[in-house]
């Protein structure tokens, strides 16, 4: 049978200019990761779908990429690096004290995206800050998101800052059944707030229905905290996001945070302050995270959590693109000269010079044309001398 020569769907080769900038990305991130004392783990790429299992399936099924192994055991292409880190820091970690910094540099793998020309590879450099909780590992997670960005390059971003909390206690107040009620947090997640309305609409007498009609509204710079507040009569959630607010812009972030009181994760982990990272005029998140405070538990180790993971591609994406290297050197070298030659082509500037594998000088100068390099360093006997193109 003819075989396509592609990869598959959800996949794709990346070429220099992207792996390039992706380097960048990742290198930037992991310079300040380490710099802020967290230390690199790695996880394998494939998990049994157990392990997702046992912390309460907290993201889609059908978003997971399945294999069988060969005795007949469900594992996943990793779908996501917090649940495994969770998984290390409750066992292989078991006996380090808390709190743990560690950071990653992985590919997650979700279908789904590929309708939308999403990919189903997705690079990630992460941190989580495992065994601390409360209002500084928020604040430094949070101060880190952002510095994490301007760490990148980029600079017309926002990170959005919501909380679980806020949701779960005006659905709390609402008089609902189970099933509505999830089908309103998937509406809510989709930011479908047209159906979210017509949802609500047999509710309209319970207060708590009000503002969660409004969520679509309460969005937008530290004003929205008081218009929540107005709606709902204060939660407990408005009161300590406005504390890290305040702690936040005395320490110079406030430019750089927002609020979206109707930011709900599709992952489902999260039991505390979330937060979403957006690049001016590029539609999706390039970083999302929060805190999830009973994840690791799930693996036998109390430690409340939290942690963010940036999408290194989409940064790359929005960073203004840099001209590539241009070959202006061929280096040509006789017999006994290998040493001498690579030494040149280390001294000149990175992607500038290379050595020519031809035998002759006639075919290396055509080699040199063809490349567009202007001049052909010719290495012999001892004696160095520059051809000009
Ligand atoms: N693992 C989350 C991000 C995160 C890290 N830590 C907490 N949340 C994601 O992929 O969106």
């Amino acid at each position: 049978m003819a075989y396509a020569i592609n990869t598959p769907e959800g996949t794709r080769d990346r070429l220099f200019a992207e792996c390039r900038e992706r380097r960048q990305v990742q290198t930037a991130l992991t310079t300040l990761f380490q710099r802020r004392s967290y230390a690199e783990v790695s996880t394998p790429e494939v998990e049994f779908y157990d392990l997702f299992l046992q912390s309460g399936n907290p993201m889609p099924q059908e978003s997971m990429l399945k294999i069988i192994d060969r005795s007949g055991k469900i594992m996943v292409m990793r779908p996501d690096c917090t649940t495994p880190i969770a998984r290390v820091a409750a066992t292989k970690l078991k006996a380090v004290p808390l709190p743990q910094r560690l950071y990653y540099d992985q590919t997650v793998f979700r279908s789904g995206q590929e309708h939308k020309g999403g990919s189903s590879e997705i690079a990630q450099c992460g941190v989580e800050l495992i065994g601390a909780a409360g209002r500084k590992a928020d604040l430094e997670m949070v101060a880190m998101a952002v510095d994490a960005l301007r760490a990148c390059g980029l600079r017309q971003f926002h990170i959005e800052l919501g909380h679980v909390g806020f949701f779960r206690d005006l659905a709390g107040r609402m008089d609902m059944p189970a099933e509505a009620m999830e089908q309103m947090r998937v509406l809510i997640e989709g930011k479908n707030f047209a159906a979210l309305g017509d949802m609500l609409e047999p509710y309209a007498g319970q207060s708590a229905s009000t503002a969660l009609r409004r969520l679509s509204r309460l969005f937008g710079g530290a004003e929205v905290l008081d218009e929540a507040e107005r709606l709902t009569g204060g939660s407990s959630a408005l009161t300590y996001l406005r504390k890290l607010y305040t702690e936040l812009a005395q320490a110079g972030y406030g430019a750089y945070i927002r609020f979206d009181m109707g930011l709900v994760h599709q992952i489902d982990y999260y039991t505390g302050v979330v937060f979403r990272g957006y690049v001016e005029g590029a539609g999706d998140a390039v970083l999302s995270g929060g805190r999830y405070d009973r994840l690791v538990e799930a693996f036998g180790r109390r430690a409340p959590a939290t942690g963010f993971a940036v999408d290194v591609d989409a940064v790359a994406g929005c960073l203004p693109s840099r001209e590539p290297p241009r070959v202006k050197f061929l280096v040509h070298f006789g017999g006994g000269e290998l040493s001498r030659a690579l030494k040149a082509v280390d001294e000149h500037a990175v992607g500038t010079c290379e050595l020519s594998p031809c035998e002759n000088l006639d075919e290396t100068e055509r080699l040199a044309r063809e490349k567009g390099a202007g001049a052909v360093l010719v290495l012999e006997k001892g004696t160095e001398r520059v051809v000009q193109l």
